[in-house]
């Protein structure tokens, strides 16, 4: 039997009197791969957010597991100019890491040559990987990514993609991912959560793709992905 590990129950939150989660529900359960996807201003990184504990909800509440260990990549880094911390540094910043694990992780992520460079000199693609190390040295059971392979080239993101697959599969991490990338979403994701403030549909990809509102939502994605989805499946 599958274990909740996270959960929103009827979240609901609004930014400047504008509503950006609307009654939104749902859980992470072991050996699950949520994809969260939506237009822009969805409010899918509010809704990160307010999991991780970060904001509060006006209403609603979150509900973890006490044995979940969580590794965590945000949608906006920028390191600090006036606060010098080299990657390694960084890397090992709140949490105990063996040196074997981070050899083995860093060279699979490929920052092995970053290490003792200052995080504010890397580029928005190296930034990506060292924020995606630090949240895979936490050895998680729950990894919560927020667009985790924006800024990196088209060979960095397959390859960040297959480590997140990876993880998730040998090493049975739970993944909650935000993604604009709706041909990996409908092919790795066990549930796909579609949302616009409120949840507009949730489910397996195959039955997402029969739904009206993402068919509206996406409406301009949605021939290019079928021709593709169809010819995999
Ligand atoms: N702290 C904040 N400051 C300004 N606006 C905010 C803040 N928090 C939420 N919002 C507003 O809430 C809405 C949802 O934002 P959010 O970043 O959650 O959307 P998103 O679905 O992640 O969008 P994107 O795909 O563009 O990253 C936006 O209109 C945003 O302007």
């Amino acid at each position: 039997m599958s274990e909740v590990l996270i959960s929103a129950n009827h979240v609901s939150f609004s930014h400047h009197g504008k509503k950006v989660l609307d009654d939104v529900s749902f859980e992470l359960r072991t050996g699950e791969f949520i994809t969260l996807i939506g237009p822009n201003g969805a409010g899918k990184s509010s809704l990160i957010k307010i999991l991780l504990e970060l904001i509060a909800p006006d209403d609603g509440k979150i509900k973890k597991s006490k044995y979940i260990r969580l590794g965590y990549t945000p949608q906006k880094f920028i390191p600090n100019e006036f606060i010098p911390i080299s990657v390694i540094d960084f890397l090992k910043l709140n949490q105990k890491i063996n040196t074997q694990s981070l050899i083995n992780t860093t060279t699979l992520t490929g920052i092995e040559t970053l290490l003792h460079l200052s995080l504010k000199n890397l580029s928005g693609g190296e930034i990506q990987r060292v924020l995606l190390t630090r949240a895979f040295l936490a050895k998680p059971n729950v990894l919560i990514l927020d667009e985790p392979v924006q800024n990196l080239d088209v060979n960095g993101q397959m390859h960040l993609y297959k480590l997140i697959q990876d993880i998730h599969n040998q090493q049975n991490c739970a993944v909650l991912m935000v993604s604009h990338d709706l041909h990996r979403v409908m092919k790795e994701s066990t549930q796909v959560l579609c949302l616009y403030h409120h949840i507009c549909c949730m489910g397996q990809p195959e039955t997402i793709l029969k739904n009206a509102q993402f068919n509206h939502l996406f409406a301009d994605q949605m021939d290019e992905l079928m021709a593709t989805y169809k010819h995999k499946h």
